[in-house]
């Protein structure tokens, strides 16, 4: 057992999972805002909302209290979706020890700013060491007890094998990576392919069709992250091709699961409106078109995505663009 305390942040799917996974290893303190998940978690050890099967281990604490979480916190693990990532983390300012390293489990932008969260991290705790981990790792599937892997990736190279050792698992093997931006990326894009996958599955597309949306939107996915300085090989490692496959083939996905509804004729308000949880594809859709026009590239699978949860044209219309669009070499574009 480590003796860093680790403080996680935000009491959803993914955050409990990680809290739950890292208590195996070290001390761990989860903070969510409603006060019914603390007590919830503190005395029945369960998060029914979010991992309705899930039995939490009795080491798991609870609290409402941020301060409490963070103040003696040797680790901060953020599981805020990107939107109220901000927010959350000035708080965490108020209440952090010098420097404390923060690793970021969002896989998603900040719409107004572009920016993504380990970007965020380092404006608002400058000094701190900033890491991301990231993979193929559905939490309901994690917390059923099947095995995953995935990546924690830093740039600091000691940091790094000492995180590696607070994650990881007999059932959970985590890879150090020292590409930050790639890694990040790889999470943040392959949501929106997983739209666009989810969108020709709800009208009944076939597995060729998916396969060809999966391979061409990593392509492009990965013209994006390495114009944006992330490594190519990471993008066909577990933060890139892994995640992108196990988010565009499983029905536990929320991205897909947008994607699917979209493709039923469901508009963007009702398919929200029936979800309670995050599916950040949708959300950082714009702000990830804005940076392939900054960075002059093209994403035909992203742009039709973008145009459909914007409302611009419908999943249907998208598909008939899709098969329109006349096919060049496969190294490019389109
Ligand atoms: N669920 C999964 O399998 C995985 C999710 N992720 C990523 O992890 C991030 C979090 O996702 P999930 O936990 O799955 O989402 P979720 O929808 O299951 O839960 C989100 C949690 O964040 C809390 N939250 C939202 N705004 C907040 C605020 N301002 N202050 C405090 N708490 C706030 C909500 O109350 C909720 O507990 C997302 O970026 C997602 O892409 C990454 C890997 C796997
Ligand atoms: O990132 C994930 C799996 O790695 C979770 O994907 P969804 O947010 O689409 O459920």
């Amino acid at each position: 057992m480590s003796e860093l305390n680790v403080a996680v942040l935000g009491g959803g799917s993914w955050g409990t999972t990680v809290a739950a996974l890292t208590t195996r290893n070290a001390p761990v303190t989860i903070w969510a805002r409603n006060p019914a998940t603390v007590d919830e978690i503190n005395n029945a050890h369960r998060n029914q909302t979010y991992l309705p099967d899930a039995v939490l281990p009795e080491s798991l604490r609870a609290t409402n209290d941020i301060g409490e979480a963070v103040a003696n916190a040797d680790v901060v693990v953020m599981g805020i979706p990107s939107q109220n990532f901000r927010s959350v983390l000035l708080e965490v300012k108020k209440h952090l020890r010098a420097w404390v390293p923060v690793v970021s489990l969002t896989k998603g932008l900040e719409l107004d700013t572009r920016m993504r969260m380990t970007e965020i991290i380092s404006e608002i705790l400058p000094g701190h060491p900033v890491g991301v981990l990231t993979g193929p790792n559905l939490a309901r599937e994690i917390m059923a007890g099947q095995a995953a892997a995935s990546v924690i990736a830093m740039n600091d190279g000691t940091i790094v094998r000492a995180l590696q050792k607070i994650f990881k698992s007999g059932l959970f093997r985590v890879y150090t990576n020292p590409d930050v931006i790639g890694c990040e990326l790889g999470g943040v894009l392959k949501n929106i392919i997983a739209i666009a996958v989810g969108m020709g599955d709800g009208q009944g597309a076939g597995d060729n069709t998916r396969a060809a949306l999966i391979t061409r939107g990593l392509a492009e996915v990965t013209r994006l992250g390495v114009a944006m300085g992330g490594r190519a090989e990471t993008f066909a490692g577990l933060a890139g091709m892994g995640d992108m496959i196990a988010t565009c083939t499983s029905a536990q996905s929320r991205n897909r699961h947008v994607g699917i509804q979209l493709g039923k004729g469901k508009t963007m308000e009702q398919i929200a409106d029936e979800m309670f949880m995050v599916a950040e594809g949708a959300k950082s859709a714009p702000a990830v078109m804005a940076l392939a026009e900054q960075y002059g590239i093209d994403m035909p699978i992203a742009r039709d995505v973008f145009r459909v949860v914007t409302g611009e044209t419908n999943a249907r219309g998208a598909y008939r663009g899709l098969l329109r669009t006349a096919a060049g070499a496969e190294s490019e574009p389109g």
